[in-house]
């Protein structure tokens, strides 16, 4: 579990991106912060690992407060995943993956081994471990990202759009790799968008942000959907244009999204 106690982040220019911030992140979840852009996302994802420190407030990890932990080894055991990849372009893809297992003191061999079994996971072919970051396609890249993110086999995983710059198809396929590797993995995972459709498809927790990382609502998509909680979170999600889903539908006691004329167009995560 990951929690917000009344967290403040001023930068020195005096930008307050991070205002009063409380949150209870649930573990073995997914939850989605989105927002406009300048909301505060980041600056929020940064802090869990120490990247950022807040102003005042604490962070605690599994009820430890993480203002008491070395920046560096916390971030070790913690996985980041950010847009475009963050792969070190001189770097072979299997040594890119196994990074920061070999900073953590895995013996390279075994750390190669299995970054190679890290690509299966992730569904790359082995034969891409040798390649360097630029031979890859867009969406193959996001992929090693995401290997490389579960390198140290953290039990949290950060996401900061990861999947911001590839195109429609591919980044349809790239959420669905992430609810069945979520799936299969257990992880906690935090995944930063502003793209309201992929935070309902991901998030077990959505938490809608405004200005300042000020909350605007928090709760499940389907709490979300039925019950906007004002005009703002009725607008970001579409709910006054008609465009969003209407209604939810348990079958089989799954949360099924129905459109307007009753065609199913997903299913919630539970
Ligand atoms: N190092 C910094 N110094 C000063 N201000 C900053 C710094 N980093 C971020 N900010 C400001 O803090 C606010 C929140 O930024 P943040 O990057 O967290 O927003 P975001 O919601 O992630 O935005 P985006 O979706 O555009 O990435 C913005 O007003 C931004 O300009």
């Amino acid at each position: 579990m990951i929690e917000f106690r009344s967290v403040t982040k001023q930068f020195p220019d005096g930008t307050v991106a991070v205002e009063g911030f409380d949150l209870v992140i649930p573990p073995r979840k997914t939850t989605v912060l989105v927002g406009s852009s300048g909301c505060g996302k980041t600056t929020l994802l940064r802090m869990i690992n120490r990247m950022i420190d807040p102003t005042s407030g604490s962070i605690l990890i599994d009820g430890e407060d993480t203002g008491g932990l070395a920046p560096v080894k916390l971030r070790r055991r913690i996985g980041y995943v950010m847009q475009n990849s963050g792969l070190l372009p001189h770097r072979k893809v299997v040594d890119n993956v196994a990074t920061v297992p070999v900073l953590n003191g895995v013996p390279k061999k075994e750390a190669r081994a299995h970054a190679l079994e890290l690509l299966d996971t992730v569904g790359l072919d082995r034969s891409l471990a040798d390649k360097y970051p630029r031979q890859l396609s867009g969406g193959q890249q996001q992929r090693v990202g995401v290997a490389r993110g579960l390198a140290a086999d953290p039990n949290i995983l950060l996401m900061d759009e990861p999947f911001g710059a590839v195109d429609p198809i591919v980044r349809a396929e790239l959420q669905q790799e992430t609810i069945r590797l979520q799936e299969g993995l257990g992880k906690t995972v935090v995944f930063v968008t502003h793209d309201i459709d992929e935070a309902f498809l991901l998030g077990h927790q959505v938490v809608i942000l405004q200005k300042g990382g000020h909350i605007a609502q928090v709760g499940t998509p389907a709490e979300i959907l039925a019950r906007p909680a004002d005009d703002f979170v009725a607008t970001f999600i579409g709910a006054d244009k008609g465009k969003r889903v209407l209604r939810i539908q348990n079958v089989d006691g799954r949360d099924v999204v129905v459109d307007e004329n009753g065609t199913p167009t997903g299913v919630l995560q539970s």
